[in-house]
């Protein structure tokens, strides 16, 4: 891992401190940013999987493909791998066109959610594979395997045969196989989907560190919104082969560009907007002032950003509720509302304070600053 990245990613706009100081760590290793214009990919005469992506990604980014099933996430991610082909547009990885280059010939790996091990070979063999393939000398590759072990957490396994070990176990092999030969980019194809989820939230730490402390440019693929907020710089959200969105996971939570983004996002609290004068919008729930409205025909509410206040309050802004429902989660807790014929989510946070009971009558505080709207 000789070579340098040629450009300073970390002054190019959109890029937040936190990808600027993985950056500066990238600097000493080789990272790739990834140019796609224009990507087309059909299959048969129906399917149409990509329909014009345009997306940069930098050098040494944790950048997430986020869509429901079938949105063209593992198209996009097989283009780059060189596995498919697109029927129009153009990829340069590290300044280079690779659009025609065959996969063998691009400094890309990737891990799949099926771990792909050699089972009846140690961990050793299994890491050693990729290497022995290019010709590098058995001392090197043991060197190089040691190193890589270590760092994924895998130093007492490397003798061990693969199917003498756990599924958590696996994945990991899986993720340092395809690190040990150094590619430019690593892609990720829901590589955490089969694991449990407190061994998938381990995972996700570890891997997030690695890349971290690698510097690779890692391209996820995952369809949980979840899993996509906490490990990514940047998401690009999809929907039918199309980009919808692309920005850091609180940008793109916070402030979805339309209403499919809001619900994919895991947003519930939309409702259409019936009346509109200046900065009021009428809706299900009652007459509420935006700060910052926009001209969207769907009003966003995201739960986190009510208070409740016990018994009736009047004041702008404040909605007479009844609890329907209410999900205590420790940290917090999560309570449906009546409002009229409407219903309302809200999570707040447990400090201790009175937390309202089914059926009591709440006020409910919505601020204007947190209001947007949205269009389909
Ligand atoms: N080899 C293929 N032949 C025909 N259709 C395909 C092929 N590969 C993908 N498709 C179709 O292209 C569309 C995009 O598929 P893709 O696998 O990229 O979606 P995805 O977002 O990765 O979905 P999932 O999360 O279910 O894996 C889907 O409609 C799929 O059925």
């Amino acid at each position: 891992m000789s070579e340098t990245i040629t450009a300073d990613v970390a002054d190019q706009p959109g890029a937040t401190p936190a990808t600027a100081e993985r950056q500066q760590e990238a600097a000493t290793r080789k990272a790739s940013s990834i140019e796609m214009q224009g990507l087309h990919k059909r299959f048969g005469r129906d399917t149409v999987a990509l329909d014009g992506v345009d997306l940069n990604i930098q050098a040494g980014e944790f950048f997430t493909l986020l869509g429901p099933s079938g949105c063209g996430k593992t198209t996009l991610l097989r283009i780059l791998a060189g596995l498919e082909e697109p029927d129009a547009g153009s990829l340069v990885v590290g300044g280079k066109n690779v659009t025609e280059v065959p996969p063998h010939r691009r400094s890309v790996n990737t891990v799949f959610q099926s771990y792909a091990l050699f089972p009846h070979l140690s961990v050793r063999e299994n890491l050693a594979f990729g290497l022995k393939m290019r010709g590098v000398r058995a001392a090197e590759r043991d060197a190089k395997v040691d190193e890589i072990a270590g760092f994924i957490k895998l130093g007492d396994l490397v003798e061990r045969r693969v199917d003498q070990l756990s599924g958590g176990q696996r994945q990991r092999i899986a993720l340092a196989r395809a690190l040990v030969c150094e590619p430019d980019v690593l892609l990720l194809d829901e590589p955490l989907s089969a694991l449990d989820a407190g061994l998938r939230s381990q995972l996700q730490v570890e891997l997030l560190r690695v890349q971290k402390r690698l510097g690779m440019t890692f391209v996820f693929v995952t369809h949980d919104q979840q899993e996509a907020m906490v490990m990514s710089d940047r998401i690009a959200v999809l929907n039918g082969g199309n980009i919808q969105q692309v920005g850091a996971p609180r940008e793109v939570y916070e402030r979805p560009v339309n209403a499919f983004v809001a619900r994919f996002m895991g947003h519930d609290n939309l409702y259409p907007v019936t009346a509109r004068r200046g900065d009021r919008l009428t809706t299900a729930l009652g007459e509420l002032t935006a700060e910052e409205g926009g001209a969207g025909e769907l009003l966003l509410i995201r739960p986190e950003t009510l208070d409740l206040l016990p018994g009736t309050v009047e004041g702008a802004n404040h909605l007479q509720a009844t609890v329907a429902e209410r999900l205590y989660r420790g940290s917090h807790a999560e309570f449906r509302l009546e409002i009229g014929e409407t219903t309302l989510q809200a999570t707040v946070n447990n400090r201790g304070r009175h937390l309202p009971d089914v059926g009591d009558r709440v006020t409910v505080v919505v601020a204007p600053e947190d209001l947007i709207t949205l269009s389909e």
